[in-house]
């Protein structure tokens, strides 16, 4: 049986995009989704196996790993890409907000890399690629809790690569800016360009090349990759 490439939260824009490039190179595609959204629906008429799950649920965890298990019989490739980018809010009590930016980036993460690790390590082995942010280094004051869920996930990156090597692969890709969301208005959008050297809002595809990178690579592991356009070199906003 063909081994698995495993995506969460594909239902639409990064998860959507890396799910139907594997589709297009003739990969086995399972997903997670929230939401039914049109995304899926284009994925299960292209043969994704597509498992709905609200991973603040337990069983909705303990459901899609049995269900994923069910599903193949080795993993090449398991993406934590599921995420909330939540900030602090006045309508939301912080340990609401804490609680929720932990859960989807921090517990679930831990939960899934140890469930399929047999299955990871099966085949011949395989990779985990886990999407953090920027702002796990440096911080951000306005999504505090979700800047450190995102920090949690890049400490779990290094410390499941020295757990599953040599056999299994485990990395991080801490993108800057890569796409902006619809209610972003004008003003967002100009801000968020100048803090990176660069300047641009590169899409999906950054992402699809830079996990082929990591999958193909023989000596990395333990590894996050700044994908950020030179964030860190640019001047701080005045
Ligand atoms: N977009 C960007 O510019 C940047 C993105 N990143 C990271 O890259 C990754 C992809 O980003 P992007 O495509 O914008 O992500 P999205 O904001 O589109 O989130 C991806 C999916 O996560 C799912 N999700 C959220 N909470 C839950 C939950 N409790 N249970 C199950 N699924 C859930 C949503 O599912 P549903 O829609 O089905 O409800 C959503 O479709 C993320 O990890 C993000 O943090 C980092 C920096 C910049
Ligand atoms: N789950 C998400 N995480 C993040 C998103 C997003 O849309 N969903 N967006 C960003 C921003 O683009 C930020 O990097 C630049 O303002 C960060 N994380």
């Amino acid at each position: 049986m063909q081994a698995a490439i495993v995506i969460t939260g594909a239902a639409q824009r990064v998860g959507l995009a890396l799910a139907k490039s594997f589709v297009s190179e003739g990969h086995k595609v399972i997903v997670s989704y929230r939401t039914l959204r049109p995304g899926i629906k284009e994925l299960q008429q292209l043969g994704v196996v597509c498992i709905q799950a609200d991973f603040e649920q337990q069983q909705d965890i303990d459901a899609f790993i049995v269900a994923v298990k069910n599903q193949c019989c080795s993993i090449r490739l398991l993406v934590h890409n599921a995420s909330d980018w939540l900030a602090e809010r006045s309508d939301l009590a912080p340990n609401i907000v804490f609680q929720r930016m932990m859960q989807i980036h921090a517990n679930v993460p831990y939960q899934l890399t140890q469930a399929l690790a047999d299955y990871l390590k099966a085949d011949g082995g395989g990779d985990v690629i886990a999407m953090t942010d920027f702002v796990a280094g440096s911080g951000s004051k306005k999504h505090v809790a979700y800047a450190a869920s995102k920090a949690a996930l890049e400490n779990m990156v290094k410390s499941f690569a020295s757990l599953y090597s040599p056999t299994v692969k485990v990395n991080g890709i801490a993108p800057g800016l890569l796409m902006f969301n619809l209610d972003d208005d004008e003003a967002y959008k100009a801000k968020a360009l100048s803090k990176s050297l660069l300047g641009n809002e590169p899409g999906a595809q950054v992402v699809i090349d830079s996990v082929a990178y990591l999958m193909n690579s023989t000596y990395l592991t333990g590894h996050i990759l700044a994908l950020d356009g030179g964030r860190s070199l640019a001047q701080k906003n005045t």
